[in-house]
């Protein structure tokens, strides 16, 4: 039975991992929040680790406000890059395979074909710079960690892009939404599922094969795009209009490209990678 330690765990990718544990009965989980462990809290990380034994820690916490972070950079650091150093070192020690989840916002957004895991991260936002840092701060300290980088994550818990729109949408005759930003929407289900078959299915070499893995749902979407399907499945009346990112001033600026490679990790490890739509119908539906 393999010990799987889930820290930020009722965030929304946290939370779809309590919502799957009991389909993977060859799996023990810890879930861990901030009131059972503090993950800027470098003792407690160490004293955490050591006093269990884990086969592999995801860590799901993360400073996620992509506005906030602009005036609160010490803390989108000390989440985003510090706290993933001392959960790397931990588990380096400890001979745990450490986790990490990262994003498409690490690029500046400025190419026209998908990023690939060898292409330059050059954020644009302090959240970007800080998730940037947490990579490489991981990686250096302990080689062997996996990073999934993921884009545009939505699922049934917390807020994300689709119950944020499903609210608006509810409340708001019309909505105006950005058509020059392009990504790929990525529902956390399909990306717990993938984390866990790939510890599964080479978890003996895991270890062998750190680095950088990119892993959204398939297909390309802008956001005015993915509101328009969010509003097909919820039956919305409300009017959409495409607008420009010039037109929807942010505190951040967010990449206007950021769609991911995904031929590392399907190679790798032989992943099939539903269709962003068909996942958001899932999602809806439920
Ligand atoms: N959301 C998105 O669109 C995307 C997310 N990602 C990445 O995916 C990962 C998961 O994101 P997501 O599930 O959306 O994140 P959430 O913001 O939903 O969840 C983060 C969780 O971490 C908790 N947390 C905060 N501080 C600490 C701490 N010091 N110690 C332990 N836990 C803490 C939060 O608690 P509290 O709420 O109380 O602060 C929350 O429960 C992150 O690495 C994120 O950067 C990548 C691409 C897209
Ligand atoms: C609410 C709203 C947003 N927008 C725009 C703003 C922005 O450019 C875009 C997305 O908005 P949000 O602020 O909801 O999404 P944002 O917080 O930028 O989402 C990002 O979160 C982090 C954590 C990630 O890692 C990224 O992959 C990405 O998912 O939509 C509109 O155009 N109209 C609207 O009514």
């Amino acid at each position: 039975m393999k010990h799987i330690l889930v820290t930020g765990a009722n965030g929304q990718l946290g939370k779809t991992f309590q919502e799957i544990a009991s389909q993977y009965p060859g799996y023990q989980f810890t879930f861990t929040d901030v009131d059972e462990l503090n993950i800027t809290d470098a003792d407690a990380v160490n004293q955490y680790l050591g006093a269990q034994t884990f086969d592999a820690c995801i860590n799901c916490a993360a400073y996620t406000a992509v506005d906030k972070a602009e005036a609160d950079e010490d803390n989108a650091f000390l989440l985003n890059f510090q706290a993933p150093l001392f959960l790397a070192e931990a588990c380096s020690n400890q001979g745990t395979q450490y986790i990490h989840i990262s994003t498409d916002y690490v690029f500046d957004g400025k190419a026209c074909v998908p990023y690939t895991e060898e292409d330059d991260a050059s954020p644009s936002t302090i959240y970007g710079s800080s998730k940037m840092r947490g990579e490489a701060a991981a990686l250096s300290a302990n080689p062997s960690t996996v990073v999934i980088r993921t884009s545009w994550l939505y699922s049934k818990y917390g807020v994300n892009f689709v119950s944020r729109m499903q609210e608006l949408m509810a409340e708001k005759e019309s909505l105006s939404i950005v058509f020059d930003q392009v990504g790929t929407p990525t529902y956390a289900l399909d990306l717990a599922k993938a984390i866990l078959s790939m510890l599964d299915f080479k978890y003996e070499k895991l270890d062998e094969i750190g680095g950088i893995y990119h892993y959204s749902n398939e297909g390309v979407a802008s956001w005015y795009d993915f509101a328009v399907a969010i509003k097909s499945l919820s039956g919305s009346q409300c009017k959409l209009e495409p607008i420009t990112s010039e037109a929807y001033p942010t505190a951040a600026e967010r990449p206007s490209y950021s769609v991911l490679n995904k031929g590392k990790i399907k190679n790798v490890f032989g992943l099939e990678i539903p269709y962003w739509k068909d996942s958001l119908q899932a999602c809806i539906g439920k």
